[in-house]
Order: structure tokens, then C-alpha cells, then sequence
């Protein structure tokens, strides 16, 4: 199976995950990147049985609008039942990094007020130890020197994601040869530093649901 098939297996359990949860004043939380895409394609199919989606990113409300979902605000939404999303790393505690695509702090807003997190990957995200792939920092723009040298200070090579800007008008560095030992005290120490925004380390919030694509079928494992 290619990756992008392995992706839309993930993205077809997570409908079945949830579908039998959406009623009229159901509110989703909807992630971003290409296998958040997958399940909000699938997800169109059911517009119009439930309320709405909070988006965590200007393409996801895009694409949510784009299917026949209404895009609702997270303020006026409360506690969401679930939030669907992709990882670009997850470990065996459901911990994960993210951020890939630029969209870690509304991510981590929108995964915060859900009541469970529903992560959804192909196999190749799996790892033993969350860190190769390069960590991702939201930084306000007049902090980024400050906060790469205090990364460097941390033992990791901080690359700024040159033309990015996030949809909070921010810029991304990435840490990259920066293995993970204690996700949830490295989570709360990127946190620490003055100008960080967010960190890609989803630790203290991890998924509660993960739905993997392996070549053999999606492996489910729930924590919660
Ligand atoms: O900022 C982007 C997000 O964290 C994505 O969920 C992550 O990068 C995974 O994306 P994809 O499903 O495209 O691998």
C-alpha cells in the first residue's frame, strides 16, 4: 500500500470512530495537513447531520467550507467530543510531535478543549523516540534569534523555516538532532522561554485515540 492509502484507511476509521456521535448540536474539532484533509472529505458526507467543525487552520476551515461543513468558532463552542488530526511523529504513550505544516498552536488550542483526541497517521509516523523528525517552534518574529540560542543552549541545531508565517502572523524554527527523552519536560521547558509561542510536543496533551495504517489494517489503540 502507498502512504497516501494508508492514510485514507486512517481517515475511513476515524469516521467510524465518530459517526455514530454526530447529532444536530455536535461540534468537531478538525486538525490540518494531508491526512486531516482525507477524513474532512469523508466527513462532507455527513454535513448537515451535525453542526459544525472548529478549524485548526485557515486550510482546514477552507476545505471544511469547501465540503459543506460550517465553520463554527471555538469560543462560542465549548467543550468539542472529539478532535481529529494527523502527527508527524507519535510514540507508544500517544505522545506526538506536530507542526509540520505550520499549524501547532491553533492545533493544541482546538486539541485542548476536546474530550478526546483522536490521532490519525500511517505507520510510517511511529517511532520509538519522538525527535527525528525536527521539532517544530512557533516564535514571535523579534524573539527568533533569542529563542535559537537558548534551543542551541537546550542541544538542539534550531533552523529557521524561512517564507513560513503561521496563521498567527508568527515565524517557525525547527530543532533538528534533537532526540526527546521527557516529552513532558521538554513540552514545559520549550514552553518557558520568552518569544515561544508553542512547541510542537503534544506530551501533557497527547492523543487519547490512536489510529494507525499498517500494511496489515489500522491498528487502534485507545489510552483513555
Ligand atoms: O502543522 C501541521 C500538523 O501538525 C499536521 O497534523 C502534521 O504535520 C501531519 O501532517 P500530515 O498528515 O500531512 O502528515
Amino acid at each position: 500500500m502507498t502512504q497516501d492509502e494508508l492514510k485514507a484507511a486512517v481517515a475511513d476509521a476515524a469516521i467510524k470512530e465518530i459517526e455514530p456521535w454526530l447529532e444536530k448540536d455536535t461540534v468537531l474539532g478538525i486538525g490540518t495537513g494531508s491526512t486531516a484533509n482525507l477524513f474532512i472529505d469523508r466527513l462532507g458526507k455527513f454535513a448537515g447531520r451535525f453542526k459544525g467543525a472548529v478549524a485548526s487552520s485557515d486550510a482546514s476551515a477552507k476545505r471544511l467550507k469547501d465540503v459543506g461543513i460550517d465553520v463554527l468558532e471555538l469560543n462560542s463552542s465549548g467543550t468539542l467530543p472529539f478532535y481529529v488530526d494527523g502527527a508527524d511523529e507519535v510514540n507508544a504513550h500517544l505522545q506526538m510531535i506536530k507542526g509540520g505544516g505550520a499549524a501547532l498552536t491553533r492545533e493544541k488550542i482546538v486539541a485542548a478543549c476536546a474530550e478526546r483526541f483522536i490521532c490519525i497517521a500511517d505507520g510510517s509516523k511511529y517511532v520509538a523516540q519522538l525527535g527525528h523528525f525536527p521539532l517544530p517552534i512557533e516564535v514571535i518574529p523579534m524573539a527568533r534569534s533569542y529563542v535559537a540560542r537558548e534551543l542551541v543552549k537546550l542541544g538542539a541545531e534550531p533552523i529557521y523555516r524561512e517564507g513560513v508565517v503561521t496563521d498567527n502572523g508568527n515565524q517557525i524554527i525547527d530543532c533538528y538532532d534533537f532526540m526527546i527523552n521527557d516529552p513532558k519536560a521538554m513540552e514545559a521547558t520549550l514552553n518557558s522561554i520568552v518569544g515561544v509561542v508553542t512547541n510542537g510536543l503534544f506530551a501533557a496533551r497527547g492523543a487519547d485515540v490512536l489510529l494507525l495504517g499498517r500494511e496489515d489494517g489500522v491498528e487502534r489503540t485507545a489510552l483513555r
